[in-house]
């Protein structure tokens, strides 16, 4: 029952926040009902809803780092530092990009760590992520780093499967490694690792009080990510808990009083929702969304730092001082020095993102380009807009998609008067003459232009399925 109590500050009689204590269980609570392993899993509905409180500020931190380079081959120390600094620009100054966090376990790590911050950004802060063992605390305060993630897996798969505890084994060992780390006098950030699976009531809110508590004797933040490990987070109105995003983050703030400026989302996008589940959290109290450049992490990835740039202007109304610009220029990056493909379609970044290939929305775009495009594409995102051809494009309209689709600048320009272009189009005025009626695909161009003027290729190649 929760407690009706007079509260003499606001002079009201408040219903006082139920303390919900550790429920040590002999057996695990996989909730079977929802997640039954060899079916899909159930998203279930208790209709309970939960107020929306959107925190005085929102920020995003990044784990390119960490679980973006668990997914991939290792970073050079070298690209390392390059896509910190693409962050720091992309933030500029804004505090939006608050925070970046970095392995420590290999001397290359630590190299570029201290690269890193000798670069003397304010934002992305450098953080790190260490195995929950008390001597890492020994290397990160040597380093000067004031924050670290530490993993504290919270359902019982991971308590009793991995760990092969029991509850209060698990917490009472995770308890010592976070005052371990506060004594160093080092912001703890606890991974809630699998939350969206995770006992909240059993485990998760009797956790997190305790953590409040050594937060208070300390002085000191101790912060709490809910990591929606396998992206089971649900965001839809009325869903039941564990896979409630709203319902996470508003208990983690009411039962187990975590300010919104030490709670932090993080999600994946088994389920194609990374996006919305971190936007959700946001609106409900998280002040930190926690991704990766171009979502790259673990399996289908983490929530893409970029799609949350976006998600940051759409709310807050303002882009602050970011610049948006350098996006295009970090994929650009992926693709042409770390060789990662991105797929065409990806939002804001994929090549075919403002692309249009239908004849009749290609027409639209002629008259007056918003017509078709989401935003001023070449204004905000350096991406001007792709238009597809067709029969009455003309050398000028190959020229153009030429430039466009290849993002061709200054000296590097395909002129209209270049006889490949007369070679292509062509081959252009021959499919209508046999009859088509259809617009030409960017693939079949594509084809043409390989054949035509092989180089764009070699500059492209990551681009050309
Ligand atoms: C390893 C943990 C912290 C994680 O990244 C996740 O849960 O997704």
């Amino acid at each position: 029952m929760a407690r009706v109590e007079f509260n003499p500050k606001t002079n009201l009689i408040e219903q006082a926040a139920y303390k919900y204590s550790l429920q040590d269980v002999p057996e695990p609570n996989l909730y079977r009902e929802i997640f039954p392993y060899t079916e899909i899993p159930k998203i279930a509905f208790n209709h309970r809803h939960v107020p929306m409180f959107v925190p005085d500020e929102i920020w995003i931190t990044d784990t390119t780092f960490r679980d973006g380079q668990q997914a991939r081959s290792p970073y050079t120390v070298e690209q390392i530092v390059r896509l910190y600094d693409y962050l720091h620009e992309l933030d500029n100054d804004s505090g939006v990009i608050r925070q970046t966090e970095f392995f420590l376990y290999s001397k290359k790590d630590r190299e570029a760590v201290i690269k890193c911050m000798e670069r003397g950004y304010r934002y992305p802060e450098v953080t790190s992520w260490i195995r929950a063992r008390k001597e890492d605390f020994q290397l990160v305060k040597e380093m000067g780093i004031k924050e670290t993630g530490i993993l504290v897996s919270c359902s019982d798969y991971h308590i009793f499967k991995k760990l092969n505890m029991t509850r209060k084994q698990a917490m009472e060992m995770y308890l010592s490694i976070v005052e371990a780390a506060l004594e160093n006098g080092i912001i703890p950030r606890c991974h809630f690792e699998d939350i969206t699976r995770a006992d909240f009531y059993g485990f998760v809110v009797p956790f997190a009080n305790e953590l409040m508590k050594l937060a208070r004797q300390a002085n000191m933040p101790v912060k709490i990510r809910a990591c929606d490990t396998l992206g089971l987070g649900v965001s839809y109105p009325g869903v039941a808990l564990p896979r409630s995003v709203q319902g996470i983050i508003y208990g983690l703030r009411h039962y187990a009083e975590v300010p919104s400026e030490w709670l932090e989302w993080h999600g994946h996008n088994d389920f194609y929702k990374a996006v919305v589940n971190s936007g959700t959290a946001w609106l409900y109290g998280a002040s930190a969304v926690n991704c990766s450049l171009l979502g790259i992490g673990e399996r289908t990835g983490n929530t893409p730092l970029e799609a949350m740039v976006i998600e940051y202007a759409q709310l807050r109304g303002t882009t602050k001082n970011m610049r948006l610009e350098v996006i295009t220029e970090i994929a650009d990056y992926f693709e042409k020095e770390l060789d990662y493909e991105i797929p065409p379609r990806t939002p804001f970044v994929g090549r075919a993102f403002n692309a249009t290939r239908a004849g009749i929305h290609a027409d639209g775009i002629l008259k007056d380009e918003e017509i078709y495009n989401i935003f001023d594409t070449k204004k905000i995102l350096n991406r001007p807009i792709v238009i597809a051809v067709d029969a009455h494009s003309g050398l000028a309209g190959i020229a153009a998609w030429i430039n466009t689709y290849f993002r061709l600048e200054g000296d590097q320009k395909i002129d209209k008067r270049d006889p490949r272009v007369a070679k292509i189009k062509e081959w252009v005025d021959k499919e209508y003459e046999n009859g088509r009626t259809t617009v030409i695909g960017d693939d079949e161009l594509e084809m043409v232009v390989r054949e035509v003027m092989p180089e764009l290729f070699r500059m492209h190649e990551s681009r050309v399925k």
